[in-house]
């Protein structure tokens, strides 16, 4: 696997060659891609940050997700008691969400591209941030009208990725992901059900205790 000029300045030996891992149909796993790009990508969270705060959203059935979240882009996805749906304007601030970052967009055009799926352009980037013991439970991201594939990417602490089938009984694989990891999964992989264990305690020489996820999509 080649990669490009954009992804392969500063990575570590052993992970600047590590292979991309298919896990189903259309769905992969790739090892470091972007860890040259970690810092670049966590001033990038800063600065949408500043402006839509991270914060603990509700679940319909009142349940407080452990896991601080934030977006960028045209839509963000929110939960609250009346349900989980994409918005244009943050809640929390009344205003519409920060425009997504170039780099941002770019970069999760580059990884698409990487596992097959051309021409990707997200129109919605959220933002994850994890501290020790948070999680998140199996489900599938089906809140989108549109098929186009995920990009994820990881920052910071190590985490442990369940990555499941199509069908909630499927057997769960549990997957390391580190600091600069990618995952995508479309066409057939699109509805799988996935997750993330709770994030251990640990440090991480960029994010101190935090794991960050980067999820991109299209909505619409
Ligand atoms: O944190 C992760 O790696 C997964 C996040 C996720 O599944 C989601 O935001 O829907
Ligand atoms: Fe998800």
């Amino acid at each position: 696997m080649t990669q490009g000029m954009l992804f392969n300045t500063e990575e570590p030996p052993g992970r600047r060659d590590a292979p991309a891992q298919a896990l189903a149909p259309g769905a992969w796993l790739f090892p470091g891609l972007v860890h040259a790009r970690a810092p670049a990508l966590l001033s990038a969270i800063g600065e949408v940050v500043r402006r839509a705060p991270l914060r603990h959203m509700t679940t319909p059935g009142g349940g407080r997700m452990s896991v601080g979240m934030s977006g960028c882009g045209a839509r963000v996805w929110v939960s609250d008691a009346a349900g989980y749906r994409y918005e244009t304007h943050d809640p929390r601030t009344g205003r519409p969400w920060p425009t997504m970052p170039a780099l941002l967009r770019d970069i999760a055009g580059e990884c698409a591209q990487k596992a097959g799926y051309d021409g990707f352009v997200p129109d919605s980037g959220l933002i994850n941030r994890y501290g020790p013991g948070d999680r998140m439970g199996l489900h599938q991201d089906r809140d989108e009208r549109c098929d186009a594939p995920i990009v994820s990417i990881s920052l910071g602490v190590s985490a442990v990725f369940l990555w499941g089938g199509v069908t909630r009984s499927d057997p769960v694989r549990r997957i390391v992901v580190r600091n600069g990891d990618v995952v995508v999964w479309g066409g057939p992989s699109r509805l799988a059900w996935h997750g993330i264990a709770p994030v251990p305690q640990a440090q991480h020489p960029l994010c101190g205790d935090v794991r960050y996820n980067l999820t991109f999509r299209r909505t619409a």
